[in-house]
């Protein structure tokens, strides 16, 4: 690409803490979303072209739209419309989060493009305008801009910044087929007919197993109202949290809405151990390591 490209890297997340209340009118529910954002990247290079086009490469390209609906394409048409900017880029997107698999790899495109597309127009947007234009396009998309640890409330795009004492080493086994978000948040809303859904609150001990780094106390901590809906649509995710229990995980949970799971070790080394023994168990496609807390979306 030509020098006057941008290159944004951008990170995947995945749900410490996923607390779900009941459905608003407006079809969406009240998070307490404690998000940690991992060291598995997408790399979204913006660059000037004809018209607005999108390209993807990697292993699960063929999965990713490539028209208008694509996120990374809303986040550069919605900062070229609010700076009366000409939209027509080209966006190369190389991807490694995995698709549909409850990490935020499309938000994380979003977020990354916006960036991308600021720094290639010279819009200088501020960090609330940039952050306003993330919530519109989803509600993920604010944290992959921000990174590092935080905790959303709302639809999950109210974020406020938490401390990290540490790095932890994390696991994800990614799975056959995606989940729709949409979906499971349906099959949530059946599982809780007729209960009483109590609005969700960011747990304590797991801000302070955050803060000190401590990865037995966040293991102990973690939650996430999203799983039985996940494991009800997709039974055979029971296996691989199983696989990655025995192998030695302090945790084994389903990443958001899922069916990526995610396991917490001790450090480095258990991580390695993990990996290796999900890798032969035959419950998942593909095994990846990854620490975080890393960065959110960065110009390379
Ligand atoms: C499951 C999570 O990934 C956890 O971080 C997010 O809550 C989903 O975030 P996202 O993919 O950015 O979601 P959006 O694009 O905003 O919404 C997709 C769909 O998910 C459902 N949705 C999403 C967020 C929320 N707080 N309540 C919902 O019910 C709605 O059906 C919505 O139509
Ligand atoms: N840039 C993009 N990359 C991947 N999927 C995209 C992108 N833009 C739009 N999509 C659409 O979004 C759907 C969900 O993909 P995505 O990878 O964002 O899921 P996810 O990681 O489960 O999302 P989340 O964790 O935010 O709920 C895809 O099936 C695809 O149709």
């Amino acid at each position: 690409m030509s020098a006057a490209s941008v290159t944004v890297r951008v990170p995947a997340k995945v749900n410490v803490q996923l607390g779900v209340g009941a459905a608003r009118p407006d079809g969406f529910h009240d998070l307490a979303n404690v998000f940690l954002a991992v060291g598995l990247y997408d790399e979204v290079t913006v660059a000037p072209a004809d018209e607005l086009r999108v390209t993807c490469s990697g292993p699960d390209a063929a999965q990713v739209p490539l028209d208008a609906t694509n996120l990374a394409a809303r986040a550069a048409l919605a900062l070229a419309e609010r700076y009366g900017r000409d939209p027509a880029v080209h966006l190369h997107i190389a991807k490694d989060i995995p698709v549909a698999g409850g990490m935020a790899g499309g938000s994380a495109d979003g977020a990354a493009a916006l960036v991308a597309c600021d720094a290639l127009w010279g819009t200088h947007a501020s960090r609330e305008e940039l952050l306003e234009i993330c919530a519109e396009l989803g509600s993920d998309v604010p944290f992959s801009l921000v990174g590092g640890a935080a905790l959303g409330v709302g639809r999950g795009e109210r974020l406020t910044v938490l401390e990290t004492g540490g790095t932890f080493h994390w696991v994800f086994a990614m799975a056959e087929r995606g989940l729709s978000t949409p979906a499971v948040f349906r099959e949530f809303d059946r599982l809780a007919a007729g209960r009483d859904i109590p609005e969700p609150v960011a747990s304590a001990d797991l801000l302070e197993a955050l803060a000190k780094g401590d990865p037995q106390a966040l293991a102990a901590a973690v939650s996430n109202d999203l799983q039985p809906a996940a494991l009800s649509l997709f039974p055979e995710l029971a296996d691989t949290l199983e696989a990655g229990r025995g192998a030695g995980a302090l945790a084994a949970l389903v990443s958001g809405s899922g069916p990526t799971t995610a396991f917490l070790t001790r450090d480095a080394e258990t991580a390695e151990k993990v990996a290796a023994t999900l890798r032969t168990s035959g419950t998942c496609r593909v095994v990846r390591r990854a620490a975080g807390p890393v960065a959110g979306a960065t110009v390379v």
